[in-house]
C-alpha cells in the first residue's frame, strides 16, 4: 500500500520539478531579451533552480528503483518458500521403490481424468501402461512425483504416502524420461553427465551401451567429446532420444519412468533397449508407457487405460487370453503372425 502511494506521487514531483525548470528558463530568457535582468543573473538563478530540481528528479528515479526492488523481493520470497516446501516432510534416503495407488481419482478442472486407480508394483518390478491418447497415462505418472496434488485416494511409496515425503527426497528417487528430448549445446559426454555431475567415464559408457547409444557415439567425429546441439552436430530424433535415455539412466534412481520415451526408436532398437531395462539384474522399479506390444510384453503387469479408467490388466499372456483391447492391438501390430495367433502359438 505504502509503495503504491509513493509510486503515485514521486513521478508527479519529478514532473513538477522539470516543468518549473523549463518555465524559469523560458521566462528568464524573455527577461534577458527585454533587458530586465542580466545574463549573469539568469545563469546564477538557473544554477539555483538546478539544485532544487535535481533532488526532485532523484526522488522520481528512486521511486522506480523502489518498485523494482519491491517486485524482486516478492520473487525472492516465493523462491525461498518453494525451497522450504521442498524440504518439508519426511526426508528419505534411497528408497526401495514399491509403488501403490489406492483408489486414486484426479481432475485438472471439472472432469475426472483418472478414476479410481488401484495397482501395486513391488520393488524391482515393471509396470507397463498402454491406452489411447488422452486416456490419462502421463497424468498418472506425474502424480507419483507430486506434480499435482491428488484429489482423492492415496499414492504410497515404500508404504509412505507421497504427501508426507519431502519433495526434494521424493524427486531425487525418481527419474522420469520424457518423449521430448532436450540437449544442450555441449559435448555428448557433458549432456549425459547432467544426470549425475560426478559420473565417471566408465559409468557414462555403461549407460550409453544400455541406451543403445554407444555404437553411434563412437562413430561421431570426436566420439564422446563431439559438440552437439545448436552450435554442434545435428542428431536424428532417435539418436537424441537415446542420449536423453542414457542421461535418465545415469541417475540410477530406484524408480525409473519412461513416458513414451522410446517412440522415436525403430522397433529393433526399442526392443534391445528395453530388454536391458527389463533385465533381472536391474533392481530399479520401472514404469513404461509405450504403444508397441513389443515394448510392453515383458512387463510384470500391463494396465490398459481408457478415459481415465483401468479397463484391462494382467501380463502379456493373460491379456491375450482376455481377447480385449490389448489383443486387438496385438493383432493389428502382428498382422504377419496371423497364422500363429489362429493356431494359438502366441
Ligand atoms: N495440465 C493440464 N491441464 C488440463 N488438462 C490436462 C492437462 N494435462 C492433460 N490434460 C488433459 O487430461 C487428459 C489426460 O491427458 P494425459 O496427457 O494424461 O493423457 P495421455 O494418455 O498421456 O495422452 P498421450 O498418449 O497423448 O500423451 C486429456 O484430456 C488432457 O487433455
Amino acid at each position: 500500500m505504502k509503495s503504491k502511494i509513493w509510486g503515485k506521487y514521486f513521478p508527479t514531483i519529478e514532473f513538477l520539478g522539470n516543468a518549473a525548470l523549463i518555465l524559469v528558463v523560458t521566462v528568464g530568457g524573455m527577461f534577458v531579451i527585454n533587458e530586465k535582468i542580466s545574463l549573469g543573473t539568469l545563469v546564477a538563478f538557473n544554477g539555483y533552480m538546478w539544485m532544487i530540481v535535481w533532488p526532485m528528479r532523484l526522488i522520481g528515479w528512486l521511486s522506480n528503483i523502489l518498485s523494482q526492488a519491491n517486485a524482486s523481493a516478492k520473487k525472492i520470497e516465493k523462491i525461498f518458500n518453494e525451497i522450504e516446501e521442498d524440504f518439508k516432510g519426511i526426508e528419505l534416503d534411497r528408497i526401495h521403490g514399491s509403488i501403490e495407488f489406492k483408489n486414486v481419482s484426479f481432475k485438472y478442472e471439472n472432469e475426472y481424468v483418472l478414476k479410481n486407480i488401484n495397482f501395486k508394483i513391488d520393488e524391482g518390478k515393471t509396470l507397463a501402461i498402454m491406452g489411447p491418447t488422452g486416456s490419462g497415462k502421463s497424468t498418472l505418472i506425474s502424480l507419483i512425483s507430486r506434480f499435482y496434488p491428488i484429489d482423492e485416494g492415496e499414492i504410497l511409496i515404500d508404504g509412505i504416502n507421497v504427501n508426507d515425503i519431502s519433495l526434494n527426497s521424493l524427486r531425487k528417487n525418481i527419474s522420469i524420461i520424457f518423449q521430448d528430448t532436450f540437449l544442450f549445446s555441449e559435448s555428448v559426454k557433458e549432456n549425459i553427465k547432467y544426470g549425475k555431475g560426478n559420473a565417471t567415464d566408465k559409468e557414462i559408457i555403461n549407460v550409453c551401451k544400455e541406451a543403445q547409444a554407444h555404437d553411434f557415439i563412437m562413430k561421431l567425429p570426436e566420439k564422446y567429446d563431439t559438440l552437439i546441439g545448436e552450435r554442434g552436430l545435428g542428431l536424428s530424433g532417435g539418436q537424441k532420444q537415446r542420449l536423453t535415455i542414457a542421461r535418465g539412466l545415469l541417475k540410477n534412481a530406484p524408480i525409473i519412468i519412461f513416458d513414451d520415451a522410446t517412440s522415436a526408436l525403430d522397433m529393433d532398437t526399442e526392443y534391445e533397449l528395453l530388454e536391458s531395462i527389463y533385465s533381472k539384474e536391474k533392481q530399479n522399479t520401472k514404469i513404461i508407457i509405450a504403444h508397441r506390444i513389443s515394448a510392453v510384453k515383458n512387463a510384470d503387469e500391463i494396465i490398459f487405460l481408457e478415459n481415465g479408467e483401468i479397463v484391462e490388466r494382467g501380463n502379456h499372456y493373460e491379456l491375450l487370453e482376455q481377447k480385449g483391447k490389448y489383443f486387438e492391438i496385438f493383432k493389428e501390430q502382428f498382422k504377419d503372425f496371423e497364422d500363429l495367433i489362429r493356431d494359438e502359438v502366441i
